[in-house]
């Protein structure tokens, strides 16, 4: 993209957003950044270029340089001045959210999300700094560029890269959405390894360069033990704040009880799903409400509960992909939020959410060591706790247990304990389940 147009819309942009005094702006013409970055913290607004490692960059002339950014090229960093703008005063301290696969389908309905303030609130501006690849950055850009065109009063910084170390450098949040899909005749096994390594990467990359108390999300599949992966090669983060995604799972399941019992979905509550992000997954009905009563007593047909439920919510993913010929992606974004919401404001009273997060200490009886999804609740410091007032009977124990999910998941772990530090894999995975999406 040519320094000019950069210029000119990253200025329109943030002068018409949010009507600042444009202090001091440098750009020689001969100049070209292919990998633009805008910056926008609360005095200062900047773009610069990040570089490819095989890219030759001209020598960096810093500009009125709020905080040293390696990133920053000087004559690419533009500087205004923020300190008249009223409406920033009462804003929240900037946070760093890295997202990667963010060139993704996923990415592209929820960094839109993010940006526009729907998910941490109207006073809290954000940075986002988006994770590619080779392949992908050409698309980051565009990405980037319709972030611009939206003119984001509350999107202070954005910046893309392709190492690790570099984006996701202070992140308060990492979004792990970028991972290799399942292609046809591609063994689980495989899978495991391919997109295993990525978040080995990932996890020492978070472990090196993060805020000590990031938050990081794991959407990518086979996501929990992705999840389970990255926490074991970033020991200096609590294991606890790693999450994988089922709020999905979790918001289908709330659709199809909403459905079978004629209530409209805000009434369902209290719904857990117990295990893997996979087709072993359990929805559990036996401690879901529907307005305020347990289900059991509103939708009176156990049959319909044990079996028709339960592999629809399994099975969901798969069925949109039939469909749609991809697979979900605005619903899951949307639970990415849910997600997100439900660490960072306080969980209502007697309710709970489902999440994938470490089984050490868990008072269920599920085996330790692995990233198994559970109910928790929140005061909305972005902690939780699981939840101790559930019922686990004999058919829930069971269910568990035979559906597999828990060996599915230990099975898993050893499948990839080269990339967690725990030996040699040994991978005997029961049969070969599927991703929600697989069929
Ligand atoms: N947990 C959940 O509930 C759900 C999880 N998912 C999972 O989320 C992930 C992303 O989905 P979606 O955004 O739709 O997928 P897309 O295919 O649109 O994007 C995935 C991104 O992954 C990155 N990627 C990383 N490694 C590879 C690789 N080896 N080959 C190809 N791409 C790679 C690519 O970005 P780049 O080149 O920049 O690395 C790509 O942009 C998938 O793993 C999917 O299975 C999907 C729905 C629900
Ligand atoms: O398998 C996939 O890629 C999609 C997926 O996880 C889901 O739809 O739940």
């Amino acid at each position: 993209m040519a320094v000019a147009e950069l210029n000119s819309a990253f200025t329109k942009a943030h002068l018409h957003s949010s009507q600042l005094s444009f202090l001091s702006r440098s750009v020689p013409k001969h100049q070209h950044c292919d990998f633009p970055t805008l910056h926008r913290t609360q005095q200062h607004a900047r773009i610069s270029c990040s570089v490819t490692q095989n890219q030759v960059q001209a020598p960096a002339v810093q500009i009125q340089e709020p905080k040293s950014k390696s990133d920053c090229y000087g004559v690419f960093c533009l500087t205004y001045d923020l300190k008249a703008e009223e409406e920033t005063k009462s804003w929240k301290k900037l946070i760093n959210i890295a997202v990667s696969g963010a060139a993704g389908m996923i990415s592209n309905h929820l960094l839109f999300k993010l940006a526009s303030g729907e998910v941490f609130g109207p006073d809290q501006p954000i940075a986002l700094k988006l994770l590619g690849s080779e392949r992908s950055l050409q698309a980051l850009e565009g990405v980037a560029m319709e972030l611009e065109d939206s003119l984001f009063p509350l999107l202070r910084e954005v910046s893309i890269g392709i190492d690790p170390y570099e984006v996701f450098q202070d992140a308060e949040w990492a979004l792990l959405i970028g991972a290799k899909p399942r292609g046809p005749g591609m063994e689980r096994a495989d899978l495991l390894d391919i997109n295993g390594q990525i978040f080995a990467e990932q996890g020492r990359a978070l472990n090196a360069v993060a805020s000590r108390n990031v938050k990081v999300i794991v959407v990518g599949n086979p996501c929990n033990t992705n999840a389970l992966i990255c926490m074991k090669n970033a020991p200096n983060i609590p294991a606890k704040n790693f999450h994988a995604l089922t709020r999905l799972d979790e918001n289908r399941a709330k659709c199809q009880l909403a459905l079978k019992a004629g209530v409209f979905y805000d009434k369902v509550s209290n719904v857990t799903i117990w295990g893997n992000h996979s087709t072993t997954q359990v929805p559990d009905f036996l401690n879901a409400k529907i307005d305020g009563m347990p289900v059991i007593d509103v939708i009176k047909d156990r049959k319909w509960l044990e079996e028709e439920f339960t592999e629809k919510v399994q099975k969901r993913g798969g069925v949109l992909i039939q469909k749609w010929g991809r697979s979900s992606a605005a619903s899951t974004a949307v639970s990415i939020v849910d997600a997100i919401r439900a660490l960072i404001t306080p969980t209502p009273k007697g309710d709970w959410f489902s999440t994938g997060v470490y089984t050490d200490g868990n008072p269920y009886g599920i085996a330790e060591g692995i990233v198994f999804s559970m109910p928790c609740r929140s005061n909305g410091d972005g902690d939780y706790v699981l939840v101790k007032d559930v019922i686990f009977d004999d058919y829930l124990r069971n269910r568990i247990a035979k559906a597999s999910t828990e060996a599915e998941l230990l099975a898993e772990k050893r499948c990839v304990a080269h990339l967690t530090g725990e030996g040699i894999a040994v991978c005997d995975l029961p049969g070969d389940t599927m991703l929600p999406g697989e069929m």
